[in-house]
Protein backbone atom coordinates (compact mmCIF):
# COMPACT_ATOMS: atom_id res chain seq x y z
CA UNK A 1 0.00 0.00 0.00
CA UNK A 2 1.21 3.51 -0.75
CA UNK A 3 2.87 5.08 1.81
CA UNK A 4 1.07 8.74 0.63
CA UNK A 5 -2.32 8.17 0.55
CA UNK A 6 -5.18 6.74 2.84
CA UNK A 7 -5.58 3.03 2.37
CA UNK A 8 -8.75 2.48 -0.05
CA UNK A 9 -11.66 0.02 0.37
CA UNK A 10 -14.17 -1.45 -1.54
CA UNK A 11 -16.95 -3.22 0.60
CA UNK A 12 -19.66 -5.61 -1.62
CA UNK A 13 -22.34 -5.43 -0.92
CA UNK A 14 -24.38 -2.97 0.47
CA UNK A 15 -26.40 -4.94 2.45
CA UNK A 16 -26.83 -5.03 6.40
CA UNK A 17 -23.26 -5.68 7.70
CA UNK A 18 -21.52 -4.46 4.57
CA UNK A 19 -23.19 -1.04 5.28
CA UNK A 20 -21.91 -1.05 9.00
CA UNK A 21 -19.14 -2.48 7.84
CA UNK A 22 -18.46 0.30 5.34
CA UNK A 23 -19.30 3.18 8.00
CA UNK A 24 -17.04 1.75 10.60
CA UNK A 25 -14.04 1.62 7.75
CA UNK A 26 -14.96 5.38 6.77
CA UNK A 27 -14.93 6.40 10.65
CA UNK A 28 -11.52 5.13 11.18
CA UNK A 29 -10.71 6.99 8.17
CA UNK A 30 -9.88 4.78 5.36
CA UNK A 31 -11.54 5.44 1.65
CA UNK A 32 -14.74 3.32 1.27
CA UNK A 33 -16.40 2.84 -2.09
CA UNK A 34 -19.32 0.87 -1.62
CA UNK A 35 -20.49 -1.80 -4.58
CA UNK A 36 -24.67 -2.08 -4.21
CA UNK A 37 -26.29 -3.97 -6.82
CA UNK A 38 -28.89 -1.59 -6.94
CA UNK A 39 -28.87 1.91 -8.94
CA UNK A 40 -31.45 3.64 -6.08
CA UNK A 41 -29.53 2.41 -3.01
CA UNK A 42 -25.99 3.70 -4.38
CA UNK A 43 -27.59 6.54 -5.72
CA UNK A 44 -28.72 7.48 -2.08
CA UNK A 45 -25.34 6.53 -0.52
CA UNK A 46 -24.02 9.38 -2.60
CA UNK A 47 -26.30 11.51 -2.72
CA UNK A 48 -28.27 11.61 1.14
CA UNK A 49 -25.88 9.58 2.66
CA UNK A 50 -28.47 6.84 3.71
CA UNK A 51 -28.71 3.55 2.67
CA UNK A 52 -33.14 3.25 2.53
CA UNK A 53 -32.72 -0.56 2.18
CA UNK A 54 -31.19 -1.38 5.51
CA UNK A 55 -30.80 1.35 7.39
CA UNK A 56 -33.10 4.66 6.60
CA UNK A 57 -32.62 6.10 10.25
CA UNK A 58 -29.18 6.43 9.96
CA UNK A 59 -26.67 9.07 8.31
CA UNK A 60 -23.76 7.39 6.95
CA UNK A 61 -20.22 9.57 6.67
CA UNK A 62 -20.11 11.94 3.71
CA UNK A 63 -17.18 10.61 2.66
CA UNK A 64 -18.75 7.27 1.91
CA UNK A 65 -19.21 6.55 -1.55
CA UNK A 66 -21.33 4.14 -3.49
CA UNK A 67 -21.27 2.34 -7.19
CA UNK A 68 -22.80 -0.60 -9.24
CA UNK A 69 -19.92 -0.66 -11.26
CA UNK A 70 -17.39 -3.15 -10.04
CA UNK A 71 -14.58 -2.26 -11.83
CA UNK A 72 -14.61 1.14 -10.69
CA UNK A 73 -15.24 -0.18 -6.83
CA UNK A 74 -12.15 -2.14 -6.84
CA UNK A 75 -9.73 0.32 -8.27
CA UNK A 76 -6.77 0.78 -6.50
CA UNK A 77 -8.48 -0.83 -3.79
CA UNK A 78 -6.25 -2.24 -0.85
CA UNK A 79 -8.99 -4.26 1.12
CA UNK A 80 -12.01 -5.85 -0.92
CA UNK A 81 -14.58 -6.64 1.96
CA UNK A 82 -17.06 -9.15 0.94
CA UNK A 83 -20.25 -9.42 2.32
CA UNK A 84 -23.00 -11.08 0.84
CA UNK A 85 -24.75 -14.52 1.32
CA UNK A 86 -21.97 -17.13 1.68
CA UNK A 87 -24.18 -19.85 -1.23
CA UNK A 88 -23.82 -16.85 -3.43
CA UNK A 89 -19.97 -16.04 -3.17
CA UNK A 90 -18.54 -18.87 -5.62
CA UNK A 91 -20.66 -16.97 -8.58
CA UNK A 92 -20.21 -13.45 -8.08
CA UNK A 93 -16.87 -13.58 -6.96
CA UNK A 94 -15.77 -15.24 -9.93
CA UNK A 95 -17.62 -11.89 -11.71
CA UNK A 96 -15.17 -9.75 -9.87
CA UNK A 97 -11.86 -11.53 -9.68
CA UNK A 98 -11.11 -9.92 -13.11
CA UNK A 99 -10.88 -6.53 -11.18
CA UNK A 100 -9.18 -7.56 -8.24
CA UNK A 101 -5.70 -5.32 -7.99
CA UNK A 102 -2.17 -7.64 -7.47
CA UNK A 103 -2.06 -6.37 -3.98
CA UNK A 104 -5.74 -6.44 -2.70
CA UNK A 105 -6.10 -8.27 0.81
CA UNK A 106 -9.26 -9.85 0.54
CA UNK A 107 -11.55 -9.65 3.93
CA UNK A 108 -14.51 -12.08 4.46
CA UNK A 109 -17.28 -11.25 6.48
CA UNK A 110 -19.57 -13.86 5.83
CA UNK A 111 -20.63 -16.31 8.32
CA UNK A 112 -21.51 -19.29 5.79
CA UNK A 113 -19.91 -22.65 4.57
CA UNK A 114 -20.91 -23.71 1.24
CA UNK A 115 -23.25 -26.18 0.23
CA UNK A 116 -21.95 -29.15 -1.45
CA UNK A 117 -17.93 -28.31 -1.15
CA UNK A 118 -18.22 -27.77 2.67
CA UNK A 119 -15.84 -24.96 2.09
CA UNK A 120 -15.20 -22.05 4.41
CA UNK A 121 -15.28 -18.66 2.89
CA UNK A 122 -11.64 -18.15 2.62
CA UNK A 123 -11.40 -21.05 0.73
CA UNK A 124 -13.96 -20.36 -1.06
CA UNK A 125 -12.21 -17.01 -2.08
CA UNK A 126 -8.45 -18.13 -2.99
CA UNK A 127 -10.23 -21.24 -4.98
CA UNK A 128 -11.68 -18.63 -7.37
CA UNK A 129 -9.48 -15.73 -7.19
CA UNK A 130 -5.97 -17.49 -7.31
CA UNK A 131 -4.99 -16.05 -4.48
CA UNK A 132 -2.88 -17.08 -1.72
CA UNK A 133 -3.75 -18.02 1.50
CA UNK A 134 -1.74 -14.78 3.11
CA UNK A 135 -4.15 -12.11 1.05
CA UNK A 136 -7.17 -13.53 2.55
CA UNK A 137 -8.67 -12.19 5.93
CA UNK A 138 -11.30 -13.00 8.17
CA UNK A 139 -13.17 -10.25 10.29
CA UNK A 140 -15.38 -12.20 12.70
CA UNK A 141 -17.19 -11.51 16.18
CA UNK A 142 -20.13 -10.49 18.30
CA UNK A 143 -21.58 -7.64 16.05
CA UNK A 144 -24.96 -7.14 15.42
CA UNK A 145 -24.76 -4.34 12.94
CA UNK A 146 -27.95 -2.74 14.41
CA UNK A 147 -26.41 -1.76 17.31
CA UNK A 148 -22.65 -0.95 15.09
CA UNK A 149 -24.90 1.79 13.14
CA UNK A 150 -26.27 3.07 16.04
CA UNK A 151 -22.39 3.55 17.64
CA UNK A 152 -22.31 1.44 20.18
CA UNK A 153 -18.89 -0.68 21.87
CA UNK A 154 -18.78 -3.36 19.76
CA UNK A 155 -15.07 -5.71 18.82
CA UNK A 156 -13.91 -8.51 16.51
CA UNK A 157 -11.69 -10.78 15.29
CA UNK A 158 -9.23 -9.82 12.45
CA UNK A 159 -7.38 -13.13 11.41
CA UNK A 160 -5.29 -13.81 8.41
CA UNK A 161 -2.33 -16.00 8.13
CA UNK A 162 -0.29 -12.76 7.56
CA UNK A 163 -0.17 -10.92 10.59
CA UNK A 164 1.23 -7.49 8.97
CA UNK A 165 -1.85 -7.98 6.61
CA UNK A 166 -4.40 -8.64 9.98
CA UNK A 167 -2.81 -5.50 12.02
CA UNK A 168 -2.81 -3.17 8.74
CA UNK A 169 -6.84 -4.13 8.64
CA UNK A 170 -6.85 -3.86 12.15
CA UNK A 171 -6.19 -0.06 11.72
CA UNK A 172 -8.33 0.28 9.07
CA UNK A 173 -11.02 -0.74 11.09
CA UNK A 174 -10.07 0.58 14.37
CA UNK A 175 -12.36 3.29 15.49
CA UNK A 176 -13.89 4.69 18.92
CA UNK A 177 -16.83 2.64 19.17
CA UNK A 178 -15.12 -1.02 17.40
CA UNK A 179 -11.95 -2.59 18.95
CA UNK A 180 -10.88 -5.33 16.63
CA UNK A 181 -8.09 -7.54 17.72
CA UNK A 182 -6.04 -10.07 15.55
CA UNK A 183 -5.25 -13.51 15.15
CA UNK A 184 -3.77 -16.29 12.81
CA UNK A 185 -6.49 -18.17 13.26
CA UNK A 186 -8.93 -18.41 10.38
CA UNK A 187 -10.23 -21.34 10.87
CA UNK A 188 -11.21 -21.09 14.37
CA UNK A 189 -13.21 -17.86 13.36
CA UNK A 190 -14.60 -19.02 10.74
CA UNK A 191 -15.84 -22.40 12.11
CA UNK A 192 -16.58 -20.47 15.45
CA UNK A 193 -18.82 -17.83 13.11
CA UNK A 194 -21.07 -20.29 10.96
CA UNK A 195 -21.71 -22.79 13.78
CA UNK A 196 -23.08 -20.06 15.93
CA UNK A 197 -25.77 -19.69 13.38
CA UNK A 198 -26.76 -23.13 13.59
CA UNK A 199 -26.92 -22.74 17.58
CA UNK A 200 -28.67 -19.67 17.33
CA UNK A 201 -31.20 -21.58 15.63
CA UNK A 202 -31.85 -23.81 18.41
CA UNK A 203 -32.05 -21.19 21.07
CA UNK A 204 -34.59 -19.28 18.97
CA UNK A 205 -36.52 -22.53 18.59
CA UNK A 206 -36.36 -23.30 22.33
CA UNK A 207 -37.47 -19.65 22.84
CA UNK A 208 -40.33 -19.85 20.75
CA UNK A 209 -41.61 -23.14 22.23
CA UNK A 210 -41.90 -21.61 25.41
CA UNK A 211 -38.72 -22.67 27.09
CA UNK A 212 -36.79 -20.96 29.71
CA UNK A 213 -33.04 -19.73 30.42
CA UNK A 214 -31.47 -22.97 31.90
CA UNK A 215 -32.00 -25.02 27.95
CA UNK A 216 -30.73 -21.64 26.47
CA UNK A 217 -27.53 -21.57 28.76
CA UNK A 218 -27.66 -25.26 28.17
CA UNK A 219 -27.72 -24.94 24.28
CA UNK A 220 -25.06 -22.18 24.14
CA UNK A 221 -22.46 -24.22 26.52
CA UNK A 222 -23.55 -27.65 25.00
CA UNK A 223 -23.55 -25.66 21.43
CA UNK A 224 -19.57 -24.36 22.12
CA UNK A 225 -18.44 -28.02 23.19
CA UNK A 226 -19.68 -29.01 19.40
CA UNK A 227 -17.90 -25.76 18.35
CA UNK A 228 -14.72 -26.42 19.25
CA UNK A 229 -14.60 -30.30 18.55
CA UNK A 230 -15.36 -29.42 15.28
CA UNK A 231 -12.86 -26.62 14.79
CA UNK A 232 -9.85 -28.40 16.55
CA UNK A 233 -10.72 -31.55 14.46
CA UNK A 234 -10.52 -28.96 11.54
CA UNK A 235 -6.85 -27.45 12.31
CA UNK A 236 -8.49 -24.30 14.78
CA UNK A 237 -6.71 -23.41 18.31
CA UNK A 238 -9.20 -23.71 20.89
CA UNK A 239 -8.49 -20.43 22.66
CA UNK A 240 -10.12 -18.80 19.29
CA UNK A 241 -13.57 -20.47 20.18
CA UNK A 242 -13.52 -19.41 23.66
CA UNK A 243 -12.75 -15.83 21.87
CA UNK A 244 -14.60 -12.73 20.68
CA UNK A 245 -15.18 -14.77 16.71
CA UNK A 246 -16.28 -17.88 19.46
CA UNK A 247 -18.10 -17.46 22.53
CA UNK A 248 -18.26 -14.19 21.96
CA UNK A 249 -20.35 -13.90 19.13
CA UNK A 250 -22.34 -17.09 20.37
CA UNK A 251 -23.75 -15.25 22.77
CA UNK A 252 -24.44 -11.93 21.11
CA UNK A 253 -26.11 -13.86 18.46
CA UNK A 254 -28.23 -16.62 20.92
CA UNK A 255 -28.88 -13.90 23.02
CA UNK A 256 -29.83 -10.49 21.06
CA UNK A 257 -33.84 -10.51 19.29
CA UNK A 258 -31.61 -8.79 16.67
CA UNK A 259 -30.36 -12.08 15.40
CA UNK A 260 -31.72 -12.84 12.62
CA UNK A 261 -30.76 -16.77 13.07
CA UNK A 262 -32.05 -16.79 16.83
CA UNK A 263 -35.44 -15.05 14.98
CA UNK A 264 -35.62 -17.58 12.52
CA UNK A 265 -35.50 -20.20 15.17
CA UNK A 266 -38.32 -18.69 17.29
CA UNK A 267 -40.56 -18.59 13.91
CA UNK A 268 -39.79 -22.55 13.87
CA UNK A 269 -40.89 -23.12 17.47
CA UNK A 270 -44.02 -20.98 17.13
CA UNK A 271 -44.93 -23.72 14.54
CA UNK A 272 -44.02 -22.05 11.18
CA UNK A 273 -42.81 -24.45 9.05
CA UNK A 274 -39.53 -23.43 7.42
CA UNK A 275 -40.96 -22.15 4.16
CA UNK A 276 -43.31 -19.65 6.37
CA UNK A 277 -40.10 -18.52 8.37
CA UNK A 278 -37.88 -17.72 5.43
CA UNK A 279 -40.83 -16.23 4.02
CA UNK A 280 -40.87 -13.84 7.38
CA UNK A 281 -37.45 -13.20 6.76
CA UNK A 282 -36.03 -10.94 4.41
CA UNK A 283 -32.44 -10.61 5.49
CA UNK A 284 -29.55 -13.53 4.95
CA UNK A 285 -30.05 -16.07 7.78
CA UNK A 286 -26.80 -18.10 6.79
CA UNK A 287 -27.30 -21.10 9.51
CA UNK A 288 -30.29 -22.36 7.69
CA UNK A 289 -28.05 -23.04 4.40
CA UNK A 290 -24.93 -23.85 6.76
CA UNK A 291 -26.67 -27.02 8.92
CA UNK A 292 -25.89 -29.23 6.78
CA UNK A 293 -22.74 -28.57 5.20
CA UNK A 294 -21.33 -28.61 8.62
CA UNK A 295 -22.89 -31.33 9.57
CA UNK A 296 -20.92 -33.15 6.59
CA UNK A 297 -18.24 -31.54 8.14
CA UNK A 298 -18.49 -33.32 11.45
CA UNK A 299 -19.26 -36.62 9.71
CA UNK A 300 -16.07 -35.54 7.61
CA UNK A 301 -13.88 -35.17 10.39
CA UNK A 302 -15.60 -38.07 12.91
CA UNK A 303 -16.81 -35.20 15.14
CA UNK A 304 -20.28 -35.82 17.53
CA UNK A 305 -22.46 -32.59 16.97
CA UNK A 306 -25.87 -33.35 18.17
CA UNK A 307 -27.32 -29.74 18.03
CA UNK A 308 -26.32 -29.17 14.61
CA UNK A 309 -27.49 -33.05 13.71
CA UNK A 310 -30.92 -32.18 15.28
CA UNK A 311 -31.50 -28.57 13.74
CA UNK A 312 -30.41 -29.85 10.07
CA UNK A 313 -33.12 -32.71 11.12
CA UNK A 314 -35.61 -30.10 11.69
CA UNK A 315 -34.69 -28.08 8.92
CA UNK A 316 -35.82 -30.66 6.37
CA UNK A 317 -38.69 -31.45 8.58
CA UNK A 318 -37.26 -34.93 9.13
CA UNK A 319 -38.54 -34.54 13.01
CA UNK A 320 -40.72 -32.45 14.87
CA UNK A 321 -40.61 -30.00 17.26
CA UNK A 322 -40.97 -32.67 20.35
CA UNK A 323 -38.98 -35.61 18.58
CA UNK A 324 -36.04 -33.07 18.22
CA UNK A 325 -35.90 -31.75 21.51
CA UNK A 326 -36.70 -35.51 22.98
CA UNK A 327 -33.40 -36.60 20.86
CA UNK A 328 -31.24 -34.26 22.60
CA UNK A 329 -32.53 -34.87 25.91
CA UNK A 330 -32.17 -38.42 25.65
CA UNK A 331 -29.16 -39.03 24.53
CA UNK A 332 -26.86 -41.64 26.82
CA UNK A 333 -25.43 -40.02 29.59
CA UNK A 334 -21.48 -39.28 29.42
CA UNK A 335 -19.23 -37.53 30.92
CA UNK A 336 -19.08 -33.09 30.20
CA UNK A 337 -15.45 -32.82 29.19
N1 LIG B 1 -26.03 -8.44 9.81
C1 LIG B 1 -25.17 -8.70 10.76
O1 LIG B 1 -25.36 -8.24 11.89
C2 LIG B 1 -23.95 -9.51 10.48
C3 LIG B 1 -23.85 -10.31 9.34
N2 LIG B 1 -22.73 -11.05 9.13
C4 LIG B 1 -22.56 -11.87 7.94
O2 LIG B 1 -22.47 -11.02 6.80
C5 LIG B 1 -22.91 -11.72 5.63
C6 LIG B 1 -23.91 -10.84 4.90
O3 LIG B 1 -25.04 -10.71 5.74
P1 LIG B 1 -25.93 -9.41 5.84
O4 LIG B 1 -25.23 -8.21 5.33
O5 LIG B 1 -26.40 -9.36 7.21
O6 LIG B 1 -27.09 -9.85 4.86
P2 LIG B 1 -28.16 -8.92 4.15
O7 LIG B 1 -29.23 -9.83 3.72
O8 LIG B 1 -28.49 -7.77 5.00
O9 LIG B 1 -27.38 -8.36 2.88
C7 LIG B 1 -26.87 -9.21 1.88
C8 LIG B 1 -26.26 -8.37 0.76
O10 LIG B 1 -25.87 -9.26 -0.26
C9 LIG B 1 -26.58 -8.95 -1.44
N3 LIG B 1 -27.02 -10.21 -2.03
C10 LIG B 1 -28.03 -11.01 -1.65
N4 LIG B 1 -28.12 -12.08 -2.46
C11 LIG B 1 -27.14 -11.94 -3.34
C12 LIG B 1 -26.73 -12.70 -4.44
N5 LIG B 1 -27.33 -13.85 -4.78
N6 LIG B 1 -25.71 -12.25 -5.14
C13 LIG B 1 -25.08 -11.09 -4.80
N7 LIG B 1 -25.43 -10.33 -3.79
C14 LIG B 1 -26.44 -10.75 -3.06
C15 LIG B 1 -27.78 -8.11 -1.05
O11 LIG B 1 -28.12 -7.24 -2.11
C16 LIG B 1 -27.21 -7.37 0.13
O12 LIG B 1 -26.46 -6.25 -0.30
C17 LIG B 1 -23.52 -13.05 6.14
O13 LIG B 1 -22.59 -14.07 5.91
C18 LIG B 1 -23.73 -12.81 7.62
O14 LIG B 1 -23.62 -14.01 8.38
C19 LIG B 1 -21.68 -11.00 9.99
C20 LIG B 1 -21.72 -10.22 11.11
C21 LIG B 1 -22.87 -9.42 11.45
O1 LIG C 1 -23.32 -12.51 13.05
C1 LIG C 1 -24.08 -11.80 13.65
C2 LIG C 1 -23.73 -11.14 14.92
O2 LIG C 1 -22.37 -11.28 15.20
C3 LIG C 1 -25.44 -11.56 13.12
O3 LIG C 1 -26.24 -12.66 13.40
P1 LIG C 1 -27.53 -12.96 12.51
O4 LIG C 1 -27.01 -13.25 11.12
O5 LIG C 1 -28.17 -14.11 13.16
O6 LIG C 1 -28.35 -11.72 12.54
Amino acid sequence: MSQHRSARAAVFSAGSWGTAVAKILADAGTNVIVHARRDEIAEAINTVHRNPGYFPDVELPASLAATTDPAAALHRADYLVLSIPAQSLRTNLALWTPHVGPDTLIVSLMKGIELGSGERASQVITEVTGVSADRVAVLSGPNLAREIMDGQPAAATVACPDEDAARRFQQACHTSYFRPYTSTDVIGCELGGAVKNVIALAVGIASGMGLGDNASAMLITRGLAETTRLAVAMGAHPATLAGLAGLGDLVATCSSPLSRNRTFGTHLGHGLSVEQATAATRQTTEGVKSAEAILALAHAHSVEMPITQVISALLYEKVTLDEAAAALMQRPPKPEC
